[in-house]
């Protein structure tokens, strides 16, 4: 029965060390708010941070003590959901310009004591993921299992993929682009310019405690028309009236929609600082991931394999954009699946088609290839070695297999600690006398199914993982299986 990860809270790093930005300008420190569900495996293996969208934070799971909203993605972060705690470590952060406890515009300026405000430097999709990047090393992790978002939170999950090729296996993107269009530019400036053409934006300058709620409350009204379709409006609202039986003829609140765009616009001011709107807005125009003009060319150098979900009904990040990403992403190869989802809900689908999204991210996810769970880097010993020398390698790295290759670098064999130990109980003298040279091997692109299937038929328990010129690339054993297919709980 799929659950709650619980009562959670939101942690805070901060790094001393200058982020350079895209734009050339230094933030220093940079803090981030982050907040982890489940727990990281000893290989560490099994991290997928999950990105926020405009407006979100690190509270994506679970509740806040004393709260009875859970966070923002609790359909699909938690015991059993797609985002399965009892198998994953999850991290979502605040984005960098947010102002949701990591560093934005709201911070104090270490050179004066005083808000950034509008000293703070333009930041991009890139320079966010940048700083996530930090947070992921400082946990420990070189490489995640998955990246995930939807909106902003899925250009961010492509950013990783292009910034970070060696450091992402999988990425979903949800109701999002590789490239802000003219019109969704157009609604972000129309945001912008509800905030600075109120007086009380004072040039950004604003007390904390009056800040330009006019403005601020306008540029969400003006948002969440966008987040929703025309369809879902029809069906919440029609053409009902607000508290009254006819039409006032005059410019009171009349109609449903209008009191619920209020009420929107006015749980937004209490929630959201009105410079980190203009911050974030900038960041989604300035996203493009197309190099001279190409996306096929952006996407050139990825290695993650995708799954690519739109919404039959969003009008603000059409289907056909995401088809743009499925199209740009096979032509370099890569491992990719799409679906258009149906939902009447338009773009914020992506925070409550649960069902939908659990089916489908659960598919992807659990379809595990030999390559998301091998170990790169584990010890090989060449032919003309040593019984005393694979003996060493193994108790030095702690493992209990050792392929052996040729001088060429191809796989000629393999030596087991049975081996070393039937070595000395017979007293051979070479590797060769006791190196099996018929290997059983994996592939890093076959399933992770197949390869234990294997294993098992066979009594093995880890198989050398070669290329196409039997170049061992990795290891895979049934421990490191167990752990991430198995539920830890
Ligand atoms: C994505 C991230 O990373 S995090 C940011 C995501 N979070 C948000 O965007 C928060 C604001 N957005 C929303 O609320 C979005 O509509 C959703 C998608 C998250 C929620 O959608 P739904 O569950 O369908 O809620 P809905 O849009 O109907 O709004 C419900 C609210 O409108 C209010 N409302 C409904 N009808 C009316 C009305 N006629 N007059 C006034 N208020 C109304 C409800 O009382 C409710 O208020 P509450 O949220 O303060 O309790
Ligand atoms: N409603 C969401 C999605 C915007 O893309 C938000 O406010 O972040």
């Amino acid at each position: 029965m799929p659950g709650s990860v619980g009562t959670v809270r939101t942690e805070y790093a901060t790094f001393p060390a200058p982020l350079t930005l895209e734009s050339g300008a230094v933030l220093a420190p940079v803090t981030i708010a982050y907040e982890t569900y489940g727990r990281l495996n000893r290989e560490k293996s099994n991290a997928i941070l999950v990105c926020h969208a405009l407006t979100g934070d690190a509270h994506a799971a679970g509740f806040h003590e004393g709260e009875t909203r859970p966070g923002w993605w609790d359909g699909v972060v938690g015991p059993g959901k797609a985002f399965d705690t009892d198998r994953y470590y999850v991290i979502c952060s605040n984005v960098i310009g947010g102002c949701k406890g990591s560093t934005g515009p709201a911070s104090a300026n270490p050179a004066t004591g005083r808000p950034y405000a509008l000293t703070f430097p333009v930041i991009t999709i890139r320079d966010m993921v940048r700083a996530q990047k930090r947070l992921i090393e400082h946990l420990g992790i070189n490489c995640l299992a998955a990246v995930a978002g939807g909106s902003m939170g899925g250009m961010q999950a492509l950013q990783w993929a292009v910034a970070y090729p060696e450091a992402v296996r999988k990425v979903i993107a949800i109701a999002t682009t590789a490239r802000s269009t003219a019109q969704q530019i157009a609604f972000n400036e129309v945001g912008r310019q509800a905030i600075t053409t109120d007086p009380a934006w004072a040039g950004g300058d604003y007390p904390a405690d009056s800040p330009p709620v006019q403005g601020l409350r306008l540029a969400r009204m003006i948002g969440h028309i966008t987040y929703l379709s025309d369809g879902a409006m029809r069906e919440k609202f029609g053409r009902n009236l607000q508290d009254r039986e006819s039409v006032g003829y005059g410019f009171a609140t009349e109609f449903q929609v209008e009191s619920y765009l209020h009420h929107q616009g006015d749980t937004f001011t209490r929630r959201f600082d009105p410079n980190s709107y203009l911050y974030i807005t900038r960041a989604l125009d300035y996203f493009d991931l197309a190099v001279d003009d190409s996306l096929a060319a952006g996407f050139s150098g990825v290695k993650a394999s995708f799954l690519v979900v739109s919404v039959s009904s969003d009008w603000l990040y059409p289907p056909y954009q995401s088809e743009e990403i499925v199209n740009a992403l096979a032509a370099n190869g890569v491992d990719v699946q799409y679906c258009e989802i149906r939902s009447n809900y338009g773009h914020d689908a992506f925070l409550l088609e649960n069902g939908q999204l659990n089916y489908l991210i659960s598919a992807f996810l659990d379809h595990l290839l030999v390559r998301d769970v091998m170990e790169t880097g584990a010890p090989t010993i060449v032919e003309r070695a040593s019984i005393n020398d694979a003996a060493r390698i193994m108790i030095e790295n702690a493992v209990n297999h050792l392929p052996v290759l040729a001088e060429r670098g191809d796989l000629v064999g393999i030596v087991t600690s049975w081996d070393i130990a039937k070595a000395v109980a017979c007293g051979y003298g070479s590797l060769d006398e006791i190196m099996s040279r018929s290997v059983v091997t994996a592939s890093p692109d076959e399933s992770v199914t197949e390869a234990a299937r294997r294993m098992e038929e066979r009594s093995i328990s880890a198989l050398p993982v070669v290329d196409a010129d039997r170049r061992v690339i990795g290891l895979i054993s049934s421990d490191a299986i167990s752990t991430l297919i198995g539920r830890c709980a």
